[in-house]
């Protein structure tokens, strides 16, 4: 918890008077979302939000971060994100919370992607981590086949005894690939599959990652 805290309050230095930001989605991007609402607050921090889940739009709102429509916005700063695993060229697995889609359109319009993490999230390879893939609920079945011939092991998450829904009406199928050895790659091929909306892994989208640790300590991981 402090760990995903102090990277989130870090990453939160970096938004600037005046900047259009996207507020990301799970338990790293609260704390992101609570340092900006303090900032709004506590310095009178002028910017527009746009966020990348209903969750997320509730708790800036409760916060009193000034909300943009998306018909308002061209390009954002920055947007401030978690994930699930980052690798060393700072690819990664996101969409533990049911939020890829939402959390990938939010970061392609952004110049600047940063990423929040406890340590735990960094990675050598990706894939242990079981990847998100967004599925439409029409013959959602024949989908998550399509999913299997790829080689992982879906699995279709629940809410309960419920499917679970995004909020985009769609299903989540987590895919266990145990090892991704070309990220770029199966990126493209899962969304070749009709059915599949989108799907977690970020390729080329993070600019830095800010990773902090349970000792209170923090690093960053850029682009080379
Ligand atoms: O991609 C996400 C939500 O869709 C989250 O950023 C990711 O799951 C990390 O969550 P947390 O910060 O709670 O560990």
């Amino acid at each position: 918890m402090e760990s995903k805290r102090i990277a989130a309050e870090q990453a939160v230095e970096l938004v600037k008077e005046g900047m259009k930001v996207g507020l990301g989605t799970g338990s790293t991007a609260y704390w992101a979302i609570q340092a900006i609402g303090r900032r709004v607050k506590e310095e009178g921090l002028n910017i527009q939000a746009v966020a990348t889940s209903v969750q997320s739009e509730q708790l800036a709102k409760e916060l009193g971060i000034p909300m943009m429509s998306f018909a308002d916005v061209d390009v954002l700063d920055l947007t401030i994100d978690g994930a699930d695993e980052v690798d060393s060229g700072l690819h990664l697995i996101k969409g533990g919370g049911g939020a890829l889609l939402r959390e990938k359109i939010v970061a392609a319009a952004s110049k600047q992607l940063i990423i929040i993490v406890d340590e735990s999230k960094v990675v050598n390879q990706l894939g242990k981590f079981p990847l998100p893939v967004e599925i439409v609920p029409f013959a959602f079945e024949l989908t998550v086949k399509k999913l299997r011939n790829l080689g992982c092991e879906p699995k279709l998450r629940k809410n309960g005894e419920e499917l679970f829904v995004t909020d985009n009406g769609n299903y989540i199928a987590d895919c266990e690939f145990a090892a991704i050895a070309d990220p770029a790659a199966l990126h493209d091929e899962l969304n070749g599959i009709p059915g599949v909306v989108d799907n977690g892994l970020f390729i080329h989208m993070a600019n830095l990652v800010i990773v902090g640790s349970a000792d209170g300590s923090i690093r960053s991981i850029s682009k080379e």
